[in-house]
């Protein structure tokens, strides 16, 4: 064999190794998470091209292959955005929240219940999972009341009641839903659309909906997947560990606004009902969740107590 064939005999074997090894740290992790439940909340922001649709798809199979029970919960604001933009309807946020009048609610639910979760349930299933399609009406699977918010008027400096109209905030969670969906080994994709207790459909923000979730079904891991590195100060550089006293100070001095306001009060939240972990992460780099939960150094925010 020539001296060249000899190299790349070597650089092969050390690629080989160097892939097994990869492999084998992935094993503490699939011990520590063996039967537990890892809440992924997939923003819409997060929701890219096919391919990295594709690379979430197998994550999530992977995840359950390697015996954890993982339970997507799913966005879709922008969608949403573009649906309402093509039907000429006018939405707005207050407070973080869309605006939610009768003729929202129902695009809302079309394209979150409807499209974008048909989609993820079949790119799971294009990979081999068995995943089944859920909203909070499924077995009564989450129940909310109806949302209020106070906001500073800016003219008056007076704290006034903010009517967000059909915006639900989840009252209880049924675990009876999901722990019947686990033992059938399927994989549940849940959509923020939920019954009231007056029987009008609300729209949940998708991430105080997968807090929810994870609260109840007591995870161990909640990750959100979005479209920046995790939680960034002010000069926009990646802040790796907040504790939760941070986190409120850089709310109150809207270092963290917008989208981001009710994603870090759903990690202060979920720590408190005893979820372990909870990050945010990049969900526009392939295989985020691979990497966040078989390695030690992840990536994004972590939010600790
Ligand atoms: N301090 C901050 N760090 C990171 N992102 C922030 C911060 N403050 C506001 N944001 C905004 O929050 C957005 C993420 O929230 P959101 O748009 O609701 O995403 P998703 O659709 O993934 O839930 C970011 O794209 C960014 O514009
Ligand atoms: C009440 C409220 O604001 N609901 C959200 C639900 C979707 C969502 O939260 O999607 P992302 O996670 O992609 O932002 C909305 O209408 O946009």
């Amino acid at each position: 064999m020539s001296a060249n064939g000899d190299v790349a005999t070597t650089l092969s074997e050390e690629a080989m190794v160097s892939r097994a090894r990869v492999i084998s740290e992935a094993l503490p992790y699939m011990q520590r998470y063996d039967d537990k439940t890892v809440v992924v909340k997939y923003g819409g922001h997060a929701m890219g091209d096919e391919a990295l649709a594709r690379a979430f798809a197998r994550d999530i199979v992977l995840l359950k292959q390697s015996g954890m029970k993982p339970i997507v919960v799913h966005g879709g604001g922008p969608q949403i955005g573009a649906m309402l933009d093509k039907l000429g309807i006018k939405s707005e946020f207050r407070a973080g929240l869309r605006v939610t009048d009768k003729a929202t609610v129902e695009i809302v639910e079309m394209v979150l219940a409807g499209s974008i979760n048909k989609n993820i349930v079949s790119a799971i299933n294009a990979e081999g999972g068995r995943a089944i399609g859920l909203c909070g009406k499924d077995g009564n699977l989450v129940v909310v009341e109806r949302a209020t918010r106070t906001m500073r008027d800016p003219d008056s400096n007076i704290e006034r009641i903010v009517d967000l109209g059909f915006v639900g905030e989840p009252k209880t969670v049924n675990p009876a839903v999901l722990d019947m969906v686990a033992k059938e080994e399927l994989i549940p994709v849940v959509a923020p659309v939920a019954p009231g207790e007056d029987g009008e459909t609300y729209n949940v923000n998708a991430d105080t909906f997968a807090g929810a979730i994870a609260g109840a079904m007591h995870a161990t891991r909640l990750l959100f997947l979005t479209d920046v590195p995790g939680v960034l100060d002010k000069q926009g550089r990646l802040i790796k560990e907040l504790s939760v006293t941070d986190a409120r100070a850089l709310i109150a001095d809207g270092t963290i606004s917008g989208g981001m306001i009710p994603k870090v009060e759903t990690c202060i939240d979920a720590l408190a009902r005893g979820v372990e972990g909870v990050v945010i992460v990049n969900g526009k780099t392939p295989h985020a969740v691979l990497l966040e939960i078989f390695t030690e150094t992840g990536a994004g925010t972590l939010i600790t107590p």
